[in-house]
């Protein structure tokens, strides 16, 4: 193993997790929906705090591994959670439920983000968090540039696809998208973007401008 493998998986194994965090990625790795790493996790968790979140938005619920971390260190916030499949956010009430997260902040939403967004107030989340399909990232990402508060975040886990976007030879559809929103962002005067190696890769966008 490399050095920086050492350090990638020590960064990803040092995170400690709640007991409601161990239960919700056990249950999403049986049923096979990739849940957000514990590096991730934690980063999730600390970016709550440091944008004072109170109104977090996630698209893309899985069982509630990263909104069980958005909303861990976060009193204060309540989490709107987007999810297309039934049964995944049926699970995640569950989770959520016996991680002790009152059903008052929790606003679960099942239905397409290409739907549900549009609906969402402008300008109004401190946090925005796209981990959902990969090939409908950029239209999420416009998405959530509209609601989120100026000096607030959006996060996308997923950022190296699998290690395909370091990967010139990789060129299919989803690679691409995350490609593309890469070099957009990177290209904007309105959003500070900083790429982290933590998990399969962490972009966070802080809006700047009103
Ligand atoms: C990678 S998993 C999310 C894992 C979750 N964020 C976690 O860390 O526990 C992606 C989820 O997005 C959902 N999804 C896919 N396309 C979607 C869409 N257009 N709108 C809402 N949810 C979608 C899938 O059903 C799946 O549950």
């Amino acid at each position: 193993m490399s050095k920086l493998e050492r350090n990638w998986q020590y960064a990803e194994q040092y995170p400690g997790e709640t007991e409601a965090l161990v239960r919700a990625r056990r249950l999403s790795l049986e049923l096979g929906i990739e849940p957000v790493s514990r590096s991730i996790g934690a980063q999730l968790s600390g970016l709550a705090v440091l944008t004072r979140a109170q109104a977090v938005c996630e698209v893309g619920t899985g069982v509630g591994v990263s909104g069980l971390s958005l909303l861990r260190h976060a009193p204060e916030a309540t989490l709107t959670s987007i999810e297309i499949e039934p049964e995944h956010l049926r699970e995640a009430r569950t989770m959520f439920a016996e991680g002790g997260i009152p059903a008052s902040r929790l606003r679960a939403i099942e239905g397409d983000a290409r739907h549900v967004m549009p609906r969402l107030n402008l300008a109004s989340y401190d946090l925005v968090l796209l981990d959902a399909d990969p090939a409908q990232l950029l239209e999420h990402f416009e998405y959530a540039l509209g609601i989120v508060r100026q000096g607030g975040c959006i996060v996308v886990p997923g950022a190296f696809a699998h290690g395909r976007v370091p990967d010139p030879a990789a060129r299919d559809a989803e690679t691409q998208a995350v490609r593309d929103l890469l070099t957009l962002v990177s290209e904007s005067p309105a959003i500070a973007p900083m790429l982290s190696p933590a998990g399969d890769g962490l972009l966070t966008l802080v809006r700047l401008d009103g």
